[in-house]
């Protein structure tokens, strides 16, 4: 019997977080301060009112919370401001590179310059690298749910400002909107060189990793837990070498999961599945990147082995330049000796 790996030990340990939507680090306290100083009501009386809602049925019962929350996001300081707290905590819990989803279409419907947006995440990313040792990038997500059209729109925005633009994304509601739609917008973001990942198996079946796959080229999949349901899937994942960027904590919050310890983080682990363990949107479902690892410590009883070979795969799975990847796991052999 190996002992349990510390707290301290798995918050030390140095780790990409590769999936994580910026606006849902958006904290209550945070979310109060700006609707004030941005002059935007929010539909709750109090900070512990509007934490008292964080209980989920599904994804959808979630993103409506989300997107009516991020209502209060206006300008450039605003977005810089969630930006630096998030990378402050997540440096906190050995995060030493992060690539951040960030969604303007939701921003730019509400007349916010997107422009404001990524200049403001861009430019806490860039302290945070000089200050923190955190590299990192941002990953423009589709929201696929709403018109393919609104999708290639916000590409052509983007494309004006490509400095820290890593790739593309596709996150929000998954269910009746299969990657299939979003084939023309990825391809257009390949041609210009970015990379590409898209939320699949979330909610939706198997099927729709693989049209992620097979239709959209990604190099990720965002999720894909519903790839444990289908064994010929994970064996072609494993393969190829495909990373499933996982986050434990919301699949319990939004109910994919019926609990942590049915996870089938390890069963996909078990079939040689590279994954990887993430936050996705902490302030909503109860923990950062490093809480995420200790859940899955206590759930599943995951050892420092493992935990070490999660955050080797997040680091290798990573679009960090390959210099950044040999410093980031020379970073984990001295914290393994
Ligand atoms: N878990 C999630 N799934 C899909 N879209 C999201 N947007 C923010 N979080 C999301
Ligand atoms: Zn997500």
């Amino acid at each position: 019997m190996t002992t349990p790996p510390s707290d301290d030990t798995l918050l030390a340990l140095p780790k990409a977080e590769l999936h994580l939507h910026i606006e849902g680090t958006l904290e209550p306290d945070l979310a109060f301060e700006l609707a004030g100083r941005n002059g935007v009501e929010l539909p709750y009386a109090s900070v512990e009112e509007l934490a008292a809602q964080y209980d989920f049925s599904d994804l959808q019962s979630f993103l409506d919370l989300y997107y009516a929350t991020m209502a209060v996001l206006r300008t450039e300081d605003d977005f810089a401001e969630l930006t630096r707290r998030y990378l402050r905590t997540a440096a906190a819990q050995g995060v030493r590179h992060a690539e951040l989803f960030f969604d303007p279409q939701a921003h730019v419907a509400r007349g916010v310059p997107i422009e404001a947006v990524i200049d403001g995440i861009g430019g806490a990313l860039a302290e945070a690298e000089r200050d923190l040792g955190v590299s990192g990038g941002l990953i423009l997500c589709f929201l696929r749910d709403q018109p393919v059209e609104s999708a290639d729109a916000v590409l052509t925005a983007a494309l004006t400002r490509p400095e820290r633009l890593l790739g593309v994304g596709l996150d929000s509601a998954e269910v009746g909107y299969p990657p299939e739609l979003f084939a023309g917008v990825f391809a257009r973001a390949k041609d210009a060189g970015l990379h590409a990942v898209a939320h699949a198996g979330e909610e939706g079946p198997p099927s729709y990793i693989v049209q992620a796959l097979d239709l959209l080229g990604v190099e990720r999949v965002d999720h894909g837990i519903r790839a444990a349901e289908d064994p010929e899937l994970m064996a072609r994942l494993a393969a190829d070498g495909i990373p499933l960027t996982v986050c434990p904590l919301s699949n319990v919050r939004l109910r994919t999961v019926p609990d942590l310890s049915a996870h089938p983080l390890l069963r996909l682990d078990a079939a040689g599945v590279r994954v990887t363990v993430n936050s996705d949107d902490p302030a909503y479902f109860g923990g950062y990147v490093g809480d995420n690892y200790l859940a899955i410590r206590d759930a599943l009883g995951v050892t420092a082995e493992q935990a070490e070979r999660f955050a080797r795969t997040s680091i290798d799975a990573s679009f960090a330049p390959t210099a950044r990847k040999a410093e980031l796991q020379a970073a984990v052999d001295a914290w393994r000796s």
